[in-house]
């Protein structure tokens, strides 16, 4: 893995997958930064997706990762933030790509959509997978609006 600190945070369709991944991580040795939810009851996804990508736009974690049903609403939250890529992963070879073209800092998971296993797949894929820079540094250094 190319991180060591890596935050994370779900809505109620994400709890599992996130317990699980938490867990796996931390199997690993890398420090895991868990801003909720804490069950599986029924919650609404930006409590949890603001402060997952604040922490990561001021640097308390490298990366992240987020979790809802679909990935989209987390995703599109997260990203509202200026210092967020965040890219919904739902295979292996998408997490890649969002990690050497994007430089994406948050690895979105649709939660109802996964296995647990798979889901470590595509995070591993994430977090082992640098930026490629080049032609795709000018790309991003576009995305935010002036
Ligand atoms: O997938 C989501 C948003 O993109 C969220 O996980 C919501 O929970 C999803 O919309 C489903 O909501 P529900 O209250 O669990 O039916």
């Amino acid at each position: 893995m190319l991180f060591n600190k890596i935050g994370i945070s779900s809505d109620h369709a994400g709890f599992n997958i996130k317990t699980f991944l938490k867990g796996e991580l931390l199997k690993k040795g890398i420090e895991v930064i868990d801003f909720g939810t804490d069950s599986d009851d029924s919650t609404d996804y930006p409590d949890y997706a603001h402060p997952l990508a604040k922490a990561v736009e001021e640097g308390e974690c490298e990366v992240g990762i987020a979790i809802c049903g679909s990935g989209n609403g987390i995703s599109m939250t997260v990203n509202k933030h200026q210092g967020i890529r965040s890219a919904v992963c739902w295979n292996t070879e998408i997490a890649y790509l969002a990690r050497l073209h994007n430089n994406a800092n948050i690895c979105a998971l649709p939660g109802r959509f996964m296995k647990q296993q798979e889901a470590m797949k595509i995070v591993t894929a994430f977090f082992t997978t640098g930026f490629e820079g080049g032609r795709h540094k000018r790309r991003i250094d576009k995305i935010p609006v002036k």
